[in-house]
């Protein structure tokens, strides 16, 4: 840790120093992707699945899209993770996905949880509550979609420390991250005691993204706003995260993944016009960012 340590206004926080251990595995998880080609499988929303899709290609990963339950429990078998999201949904989605998240499970097969829109509609939540008995390995969202999970699953209620809960945000937040670093927490020392793989974490993204394991808060800076003007900016990274958990474990995936999101789009929104340009340039700089790039990135702990 480096001796530069300040406070935020919310937390006292030092920056990771340049030869912390961590910036190695970082930098390793973005060579193995590239090198290895890793399959990630995605449910995800038919609004944003085009750039799922592509990003992770981008990323140096291999995609595949699958909706029919067996097609997923199938090819989660063959692919070193699975991505679901549940933005768009149907109704037998609700016994489905409780059924795939628990074939997942035994199998011991790691896998990521975009919540989007937690908290909107009876049943996005029977199926965002099934996951608890049978969580995920990442959970990524924004802080509202962290925020709503978490008082789904109940767990501040459980160990006395439950925050206010906010309101149902659609696909958008309404929370800052700070707001959900308590949440974050919860979630991911859940995840770390029931997911398969005995480790969780837990990512929540917006102007600075936070990524926990429970115990570690790290704070990782950056970014475009113009990410906010293209849809499936969240969807994508949490495809993305799914990429790079078929080769790190998830703390490191997670935080690996956001870094190349902060870097990949400062590129993009210096080289391009509007978001249009932007999304295209987004997928090159995701493609061209260097590992070094991604793993020498300020990183605040606190
Ligand atoms: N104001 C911002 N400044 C910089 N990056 C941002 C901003 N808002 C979102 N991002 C980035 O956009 C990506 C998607 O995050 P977010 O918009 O929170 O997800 P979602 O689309 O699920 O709501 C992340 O890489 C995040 O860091
Ligand atoms: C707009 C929209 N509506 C349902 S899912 C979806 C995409 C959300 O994408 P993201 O969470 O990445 O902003
Ligand atoms: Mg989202």
């Amino acid at each position: 840790m480096s001796d530069s340590s300040y406070t935020d206004g919310t937390a006292a926080v030092s920056s990771i120093s340049a030869t912390d251990p961590i910036r190695e595995r970082i930098a390793q998880a973005v060579n193995d992707v590239r090198s290895t080609t890793p399959l990630a499988q995605s449910f995800t929303n038919f609004v944003t699945i085009n750039l799922v899709a592509n990003a992770q290609l981008a990323a140096g990963g291999t995609a595949a899209m699958s909706f029919l339950p067996d097609d997923i429990v199938d090819t989660a078998k063959i692919a070193g993770s699975t991505y679901i999201n549940v933005g768009t949904l149907l109704p037998f989605y609700k016994d489905a996905l409780a059924d795939i998240a628990r074939k997942l499970q035994y199998l011991g097969k790691p896998w990521v949880l975009d919540p989007v829109a937690a908290g909107i509609g009876k049943t996005r939540t029977a199926i965002l509550q099934s996951f608890k008995s049978a969580p995920p390995t990442v959970i990524r969202g924004n802080a509202s979609e962290i925020i709503a999970l978490d008082a789904m699953w109940e767990l501040g209620a459980n160990d006395g420390t439950e925050g206010e809960t906010t309101r149902p945000a659609g696909v958008e937040a309404v929370d800052e991250v700070e707001a959900a670093v308590d949440d974050a927490k919860r979630l991911a020392r859940y995840l770390a005691q029931h997911a398969a793989g005995g480790k969780g974490a837990v990512a929540v993204s917006g102007a600075s993204d936070l990524v926990t394991d429970g115990e570690t808060v790290y704070r990782l800076p950056g970014g475009s706003a113009m990410m906010t003007k293209i849809t499936g900016a969240g969807c994508s990274l949490g495809g993305v995260t799914a990429t790079y958990l078929a080769v790190a474990e998830p703390l490191v995936a997670s935080i690996a993944a956001s870094l190349l999101y902060n870097r990949a789009s400062e590129i993009a929104e210096r080289e391009s016009n509007g978001p249009g340009s932007f999304q295209v340039a987004f997928l090159d700089a995701l493609w061209n960012v260097t590992a070094e790039q991604v793993a020498q990135s300020e990183i605040l702990i606190g």
